[in-house]
């Protein structure tokens, strides 16, 4: 668990950060948001050192920040940055096992380990464990980042803008990537980005900050539906929020079970956003769409006014 307590940073007579606090779970992935300057790098790294905080108190499971000694504390926490910062004259697999070779791991378990995390990240050790930074692609980078961070198994991993640099495609699936190592290793994970659509998709909480302060933060759906002001609304989407709360909402939670007319000839999966639902709604021009299974059976159907939330017909 990490806490923040009324913490501030200054640089020089520049407030930074200012007087926030914040508490983010064991196993929670948490998403800080914002305009541009408001903060948030700032944030990220006071809670590994690379920053020191000015005011107020960092705790991790308890225990203040300023208390562990800054290398083993750095250690203990994976840090993903957008320019990946890997050794461009490593290895792809001496950059991943840096940490177990700082710790001083035996050297089987360092190679053991380096070669789980390419499985785990989709980097098959055949082929990349030899190669060198430059000889891989960005989203390939990235991927040996988040291996380097999770190396020593750190328990939590904070992220800055991890896969901003990425184009959408490769970006959306280092994000589903990251969704299925978040549920499977339950890290702690404190995660930077400047995409409103990538922090609603992957975050339990969502923290929006302005100017040095958060002024709100809750979980994604909860800041969709009641924005505190004008600023939050319009950074969380604007006139797009609708369209945003609906890719947060599966169809499972609207349909209603088959009832005695035809089944509907367009078909979704019941795991899918309304936004799914609804962009078929609109690109076959029908009102009513069949629900299937995972197998593809159906279960049920969504109706246009059940997907927007009006009453059962
Ligand atoms: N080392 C530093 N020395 C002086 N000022 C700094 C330093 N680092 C950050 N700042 C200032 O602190 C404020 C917050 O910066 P920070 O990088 O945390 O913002 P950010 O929200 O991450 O911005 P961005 O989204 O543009 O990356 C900015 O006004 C920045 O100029």
């Amino acid at each position: 668990m990490i806490e923040l307590f009324d913490v501030t940073k200054r640089f020089g007579d520049e407030i930074a950060v200012n007087d926030i606090s914040l508490r983010v779970e064991k196993g929670e992935l948490c998403a800080l948001v914002g305009t541009s300057g408001c903060g948030k790098s700032t944030t990220l790294r006071m809670i590994n050192r690379l920053i020191e905080h000015s005011e107020g108190e960092i705790h991790l499971d308890g225990q203040p920040v300023r208390t562990f000694n800054e290398q083993l504390l750095r250690r203990r926490i994976g840090y993903v940055i957008q320019s990946t910062g890997l050794f461009p004259h490593w290895t792809v697999a001496r950059n991943i096992g840096l940490v177990p070779r700082l710790l001083k791991w035996p050297r089987t378990r360092i190679r053991e380990r380096v070669a789980e995390l390419m499985g785990l990240l989709g980097l098959p050790p055949a082929e990349f464990a030899a190669k060198y930074p430059h000889q891989l692609s960005g989203g390939q980078a990235q991927r040996v980042g988040v291996a380097r961070a999770l190396a020593a198994d750190p328990e939590i991993l904070l992220m800055d803008e991890p896969f901003g640099a990425l184009d959408p495609i490769t970006r959306e699936s280092l994000q589903h990537e990251l969704r299925d190592l978040q549920a499977r290793l339950h890290k702690t994970i404190v995660f930077v980005t400047h995409d409103m659509d990538e922090a609603l998709a992957l975050a339990d909480r969502l923290v929006v900050m302005h100017r040095g302060r958060i002024v709100q933060q809750g979980r994604p759906i909860e800041l969709l539906r009641e924005p505190v002001d004008n600023f939050v609304a319009s950074l969380l989407g604007g006139v797009e929020r609708g369209l945003k709360e609906a890719g947060l909402t599966r169809v499972s939670e609207r349909m209603l079970p088959l009832g005695p007319r035809l089944l509907a000839r367009e078909r979704v999966a019941q795991t899918a956003p309304l936004r799914d639902a609804l962009s078929m709604m609109l690109w076959h021009r029908v009102d009513r769409l069949t629900v299937v299974d995972d197998d593809d059976i159906p279960i049920g159907e969504l109706s246009l006014r059940r997907l927007v939330g009006g009453r059962p017909e």
